[in-house]
């Protein structure tokens, strides 16, 4: 396909996304099932050109002076690949399988743009409208250059299994990738992504078969830092999902002590076992519950108790801190569906709380910037569990080794974003037992 065709057909995928309102994966999939001609370089080409879109739907918009899907696809080629008039009146040709000429309309727009400086918040940052309070709460005068670094494509990043290998014997091994070190995290390699979006194919790699690397965000990797993890512990993972944090914990306690791994949901711990049986993690009991967890049927962690040193909670979110690498979730995320996870936080954390050992801990995470699942869920915690209080961030970060990372405070805990640390939006917060 040419470059002139696939931008043609990113449109054809945005109004799919747009009329019949289809997650961006599900419209990207039955459009290459319809073209089997098309290669996997034209796919992720296409695909690249859609999540771009996505990433920039208000902004792009609001420089053309209308939000149809060519006029985002315009948008986006002007505001993230930089493109001129000139270049876009080549591509816009009408020709073959080019998207038709450009109209007078465009073309006198694309010779006047308007400045985003003069926009609304929330199309200078590309969010949602109706998250403006929750995120002007969270960030203030800094929101709108928060949310434009969210608009940036994220980097692939892998953790380094120290149970298996050290990080300058695996950069050896993965040189011809180019890795660097992450700036923050011991365990980190970081790689490049192409125009197209795309990393190097990590998951062949024999270092990756036999189990000396996981791909994890840095964020993900400081994250399970902060929970103060130490070789020795009874830790207990309580949405452990696929177990990116249980693996990352076990190198942490040097596969000594206890980590028990659970999930409400059976079925997303499947991945599991098999990175398990990959890293070399002995430690890690896993606790299915029978089908989906029911707090009227016997807790599959009802032993331990009382007994738990740190019971992690990476809990279910809204995921807006993951918006760089999911951006079709941010303009579908509804205040419903945060209700729904908030409730849900507040149903973990309670059950986090029947675990803890007194002078024990629960390390509450979160992948999202938005301050009601963030502060406003430890706030509800603590009305509701007076022998549990906060430990200062600044404590917390220096127990861990990263006083020097930066990030922002909120007054619970420490949020990672992409403009303060480089990684994915990430709030973590340590919960004393007195
Ligand atoms: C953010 S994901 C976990 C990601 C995972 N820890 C990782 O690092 O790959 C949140 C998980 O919480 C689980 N969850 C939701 N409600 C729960 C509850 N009441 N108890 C335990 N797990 C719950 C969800 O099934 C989901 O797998």
């Amino acid at each position: 396909m040419t470059p002139a065709a696939r931008i043609a057909a990113a449109i054809e995928v945005l109004s799919d996304i747009q009329t019949r309102r289809r997650p961006a994966p599900d419209a990207l999939k039955d459009w290459g099932l319809a073209r089997r001609f098309a290669g996997s370089k034209d796919r992720a080409a296409v695909a690249s050109l859609v999540y771009d879109a996505l990433r920039c739907r208000a902004s792009a918009a609001f420089l053309m002076g209308a939000d149809t899907p060519r006029a985002i696809v315009l948008g986006m080629l002007v505001r993230l690949r930089r493109l001129d008039a000139t270049a876009l009146a080549g591509l816009f040709s009408g020709e073959r399988h080019a998207p038709a000429p450009l109209t007078e309309k465009e073309t006198l727009r694309l010779a006047s743009l308007p400045s985003l400086d003069d926009a609304p918040a929330p199309v200078a940052g590309d969010f949602p409208e109706w998250l403006a309070p929750s995120l002007t709460a969270a960030f203030g005068d800094a929101t709108v250059d928060e949310m434009q670094a969210m608009v940036a494509r994220a980097p692939l990043d892998i953790r380094v299994n120290t149970l298996k290998t050290h990080r300058e014997a695996l950069a050896e091994e993965l040189a011809h990738f180019s890795p660097r070190q992450t700036p923050h995290s011991a365990d980190g390699l970081r790689f490049a992504v192409g125009e197209d979006g795309r990393g190097p194919t990590l998951q062949s790699e024999p270092s990756f078969l036999d189990g000396r690397f996981e791909i994890q965000d840095e964020g993900s990797q400081l994250a399970a830092r902060l929970t103060l993890a130490q070789a020795g512990e009874r830790i207990v993972d309580l949405c452990a999902g696929a177990g990116g944090k249980t693996l990352a914990l076990a190198a942490l306690m040097r596969n000594d002590g206890a980590l028990f791994a659970t999930d409400v949901d059976t079925r997303r711990l499947v991945p599991l076992h098999g990175r398990l049986a990959r890293s070399g993690a002995t430690l890690v009991e896993v606790r299915s519950p029978k089908g989906r967890y029911d707090p009227a049927r016997p807790d599959p962690l009802a032993d331990l108790a009382g007994s738990i040193d740190c019971v992690v909670v990476d809990a279910p979110c809204t995921g807006s801190g993951t918006w760089r690498r999911n951006p079709d979730a941010k303009w579908r995320l509804r205040p419903g569906a945060l209700a729904e996870r908030r409730k849900e936080q507040a149903t973990v954390l309670d059950r986090a709380a029947r675990l803890v050992r007194p002078g024990g801990r629960i390390a509450y995470i979160t992948c999202s910037l938005l301050p009601e699942e963030n502060d406003g869920a430890v706030s509800a915690f603590l009305a509701r569990h007076a022998g549990f209080a906060v430990v200062p961030g600044a404590e917390v970060l220096a127990a861990a080794g990263l006083a020097a990372v930066p990030h922002r405070w909120t007054d619970a805990g420490v949020l990672l974003t992409p403009r303060t640390t480089g990684t994915d939006g990430f709030f973590i917060a340590v919960l004393r037992r007195s």
